[in-house]
């Protein structure tokens, strides 16, 4: 069976849990993806051991944001564990994102428009004036223009991001739920199938998965409705 795209989010407590959470989704996924939590618990060692025997794509979700300077040796450092994708803060401006892009050669940068954790509301109070998908399309126009050849986005605004972005580019979406799940701390969520039919390429999906009493069934009840969606 071919592995559906989507990358399964490692937020793991401890090392051991999360190469066993790879282990068991990687029949079905094509990607694991691996955050902040884990990485600065462990350091770049985490890599190897959730890439494991089947060679999955690493995906490192660091989100880099400071200066172009600090950001290209910080790209340059995590370069040479060949994440398949490393995610910058497309907020961090055109510099930083050309300086990630340029440091990082053999790994996809994915710029982060707005994160998906966060309302309109949210976006009101920290000075994001208008509806999320203004914004969205500024950043993702912004980012590509830099040389970012992914962008991250809520599925909410993958379809605006697509026309804006057209074909060549990796749109990513997190803030994904199965039907009925609990939406938890994610506010503009949707469905897989539906980040998929609106042009998704990789869906992040963590806790309705790894929460799962068994996440290698989660997983693969997911791919499977993937395929029969599509
Ligand atoms: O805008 C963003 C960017 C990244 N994330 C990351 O995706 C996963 C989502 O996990 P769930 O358990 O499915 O909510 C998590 O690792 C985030 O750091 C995001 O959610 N939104």
């Amino acid at each position: 069976m071919t592995p559906a795209p989507i990358a399964v989010a490692l937020d793991a407590p401890d090392l051991e849990t999360a190469a066993r959470w790879a282990a068991l989704v990687t029949p079905h996924v094509t990607t694991v993806k691996v955050g902040l939590e884990l990485y600065l618990r462990y350091g770049p060692d985490v890599i190897a051991s959730v890439r494991g025997a089947s060679g999955v794509a690493v995906f490192l979700d660091l989100k880099l944001h400071d200066i172009p300077n600090t950001v290209a040796g910080a790209s340059r450092a995590v370069a040479r564990l060949r994440p398949s994708i490393l995610t910058v803060h497309a907020a961090g401006g055109p510099a930083m994102i050309r300086a990630a892009v340029e440091a990082a050669p053999h790994t996809q940068i994915a710029a982060v428009t707005i994160l998906t954790s966060l309302s309109e509301s949210d976006l009101g109070r920290i000075g994001i004036a208008g509806p999320a998908d203004d914004a969205v399309r500024r950043l993702a126009v912004l980012s590509v223009e830099a040389g970012a050849t992914a962008l991250v986005c809520s599925p909410n605004e993958v379809s605006a991001v697509r026309a804006e972005v057209g074909d060549g580019i990796t749109l990513i979406t997190p803030g994904v739920r199965p039907k009925g799940a609990d939406a938890q701390d994610q506010m503009r969520v949707a469905t897989p199938e539906q980040a998929l039919a609106d042009g998704a390429d990789l869906l992040v999906i963590g806790r309705p998965i790894t929460a799962a009493p068994d996440p290698g069934a989660a997983a693969a009840a997911i791919a499977a409705s993937l395929r029969r969606a599509s």
